[in-house]
């Protein structure tokens, strides 16, 4: 059998990823090669990924790859998938879930978002965490920053800002746990579908046989239920990761605790609802979710940002 050859983007994220995944592999006596690609969210780094606007900007480069044969499958963080993906294309595996929740990071370890005194200035360029940051910390003030977390950091360390809000998984599987001086409340930041989690993505031809093999090596049974439930959330509101939308689900044994919002981009009007159920309805809650935000105001809040890009 030929070694699997694995996809991944060429920040140092992405290949602690793919290596995690080759790890995972080799354990399952799998040979492996890793093909690094850059792709468009990596080369435009002036420009936020909302306004870039294309859906996928982490993945194009790789699905053609993907589906040319060049590749058999590829790593991708969980959170920057598209809730629907090209023709042909699926998710065959997810694997065990890091702590999911968001951070702040920052040189000086007393560094508070509810700081009023001395009132933080915060890098971060997602649209969830600048309208969370207007709603619950109206005080602090934003600059965008876009870029990996390595450049994220120096751009702090040049004085940009005294903090980031970043996902937990990318700075602890960066080794930058040092940094850490709050972690977020999770029902305050309620983190974004798929955070935390790794993805395998594979195009309709790779072959069953390896498919199976993969998945047996590489998928956390609990965390892809939790992800269900998250992507058919998202998948209702038709959002990619530039939607100021979040999903989360707890799974303990077979209860599945989902619990979901949208935030306008201001801050102004956050909706968030909560379900329980059993596992093996992850997707109608997730769908069922979505369906009661969006007739609690959630239409409207997609509505008003679909218009404001419309109008650039
Ligand atoms: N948006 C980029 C991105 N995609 C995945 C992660 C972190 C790792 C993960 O969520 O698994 C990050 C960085 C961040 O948001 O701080």
């Amino acid at each position: 059998m030929y070694p699997i050859r694995i996809g991944t983007r060429k920040s140092e994220l992405a290949l602690w990823q793919a290596r995690h995944v080759a790890d995972l592999l080799h354990k399952a006596g799998m040979e492996t090669e890793l093909i690094p690609l850059e792709t468009k969210g990596d080369k435009i780094l002036d420009v936020s990924i909302a306004k870039i606007g294309s859906k996928g900007v982490f993945t194009e480069e790789i699905e053609a790859d993907l589906a040319s044969g060049k590749m058999d499958i590829a790593v991708h963080s969980a959170k920057d998938m598209q809730s629907i993906l090209p023709e042909g294309f699926e998710l065959i595996a997810f694997t065990e879930r890091e702590y999911p929740g968001d951070v702040l990071v920052s040189r000086r370890k007393t560094a508070r978002l509810n700081d009023r005194e001395k009132p933080l200035t915060v890098g971060t360029s997602s649209v969830r965490r600048v309208a969370l940051l207007r709603h619950a910390f109206p005080h602090v003030k934003v600059v965008d920053m876009r870029g990996n977390l390595q450049t994220r950091i120096r751009k702090m360390d040049e004085g940009q800002c005294d903090a980031l809000i970043l996902a937990f998984a990318g700075v602890h599987r960066m080794g930058y746990d040092d940094l850490i001086a709050e972690k977020l409340p999770l029902s305050l930041f309620i983190p974004p579908v798929g955070q935390g989690c790794i993805a395998i993505e594979a195009f309709t031809h790779l072959d069953p046989a390896r498919k199976e093999k993969i998945r047996a090596a590489v998928n956390h049974n609990p965390t892809e239920t939790r992800l269900l439930a998250e992507r058919a959330f998202l998948r209702r509101l038709e959002g990619g990761c530039s939607i100021p939308a979040f999903a989360f689900a707890d799974l303990n044994q077979n209860r599945l605790r989902l619990s979901a919002g949208i935030i306008d981009p201001m801050g102004q009007k956050l909706i968030t609802r909560e379900v329980e159920g059993y596992g093996r309805d992850a997707e109608n809650m997730g769908h069922n979710l979505a369906g009661e935000i969006l007739s609690a105001g959630g239409a409207a809040i997609l509505d008003a940002i679909q218009q404001e890009r419309r109008n650039g």
